[in-house]
């Protein structure tokens, strides 16, 4: 057997001192394995997007282990890239330039030979291909939608070959169609670089299409409640939304998110309205 690429043992995480103390995190057991893409689903505030940061190392857990390739990792690291909402691109930079500019810093720092240099510039060209920025390519960021942008903040996340991707609702911000043309791209993405990648969404069934397994968190303290496998092949496309071992799982989930929250669906409260007499 293979040691899986992170390991996360008995994690504790709190927020606050004294009477103002909440737990973020109980008790999380987790292994996920290298070339693994698995998302994160659940309810506000049950701790995905902390998880997330603590496996990023941008934030510090309370008590247990997050080993990665069977090393407890200490901070950040150029083996994690992360991905937020809000893509972060430098305005006064094209796109070349936003990709690689992190690279560059590096280069400064490091005593760079010019075999890296061509080989980071290499590596540039082949993300703005995989991403689909070549008409872009001088682009500025105010120039470009939402889901370009986001193109640009994956491909920079990208440039260091992180073995690691770690993604906070990179698509919340985009409308439908573009989420979906970003769904393929991601994992198309997943399939040639070979990443692992750990993904937070509040959307089922974005976690279902894109994961190859749903890990389900609930709140009040956060806690993994359960682990679904996704039935998917490798290669997905749009049309398996609507098949019905994909609807179960959808239907199956949303069911434990409402039980584990005591959130209402819009179903339910249809029928609350629909049986609640209004008065003559
Ligand atoms: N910096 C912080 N200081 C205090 N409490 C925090 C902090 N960050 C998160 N929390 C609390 O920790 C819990 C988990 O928050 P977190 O943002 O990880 O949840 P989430 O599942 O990602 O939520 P959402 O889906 O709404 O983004 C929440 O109760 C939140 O209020």
């Amino acid at each position: 057997m293979t040691q899986p690429k992170i390991v996360i043992r008995d994690l504790q995480k709190f927020f606050g001192e004294g009477k103002q103390q909440t737990q973020a995190l109980k008790d999380i057991e987790l292994a996920i394995q290298a070339n693994e893409f698995i998302t994160f689903v659940g309810a506000s505030g049950c701790g995905k997007s902390t998880l997330l940061r603590i496996i990023g190392g941008l934030e510090q857990h309370n008590a247990g282990d997050v080993l990665v390739n069977g090393q407890a990792i200490q901070g950040a690291g150029i083996d994690r890239a992360m991905v937020f909402q809000h893509y972060s691109l430098y305005p006064w930079l094209g796109v070349r330039d936003n990709i690689r500019f992190c690279r560059r810093l590096q280069a400064h720092t490091d005593d760079c030979s010019q075999a890296d240099v061509e080989a980071a510039s290499g590596r540039t060209d082949a993300l703005i291909r995989l991403m689909g920025l070549s008409a872009v390519e001088h682009a500025y960021p105010n120039q470009l939608s939402g889901g370009m942008q986001q193109r640009v903040a994956i491909a920079r996340a990208l440039m260091a070959k992180p073995d690691i991707l770690l993604m906070d609702e990179p698509f919340g911000a985009l409308d439908a169609q573009t989420r979906e043309v970003m769904h393929d791209l991601i994992r198309h993405v997943f399939k040639l670089e070979k990443t692992t990648i750990i993904f937070v969404t509040h959307d089922v069934e974005e976690g279902i299409y894109l994961g190859n397994r749903v890990v389900l968190m609930a709140p009040r303290p956060g806690r993994i409640d359960s682990i679904y496998e996704v039935p998917l092949p490798a290669e997905r496309h749009q049309d398996m939304k609507h098949s019905p071992e994909f609807l179960q799982l959808k239907r199956q989930i949303l069911d434990r998110i409402r039980e584990t929250s005591g959130m209402k669906t819009d179903f339910d409260l249809l029928q609350q309205l629909t049986n609640t007499s209004v008065p003559m």
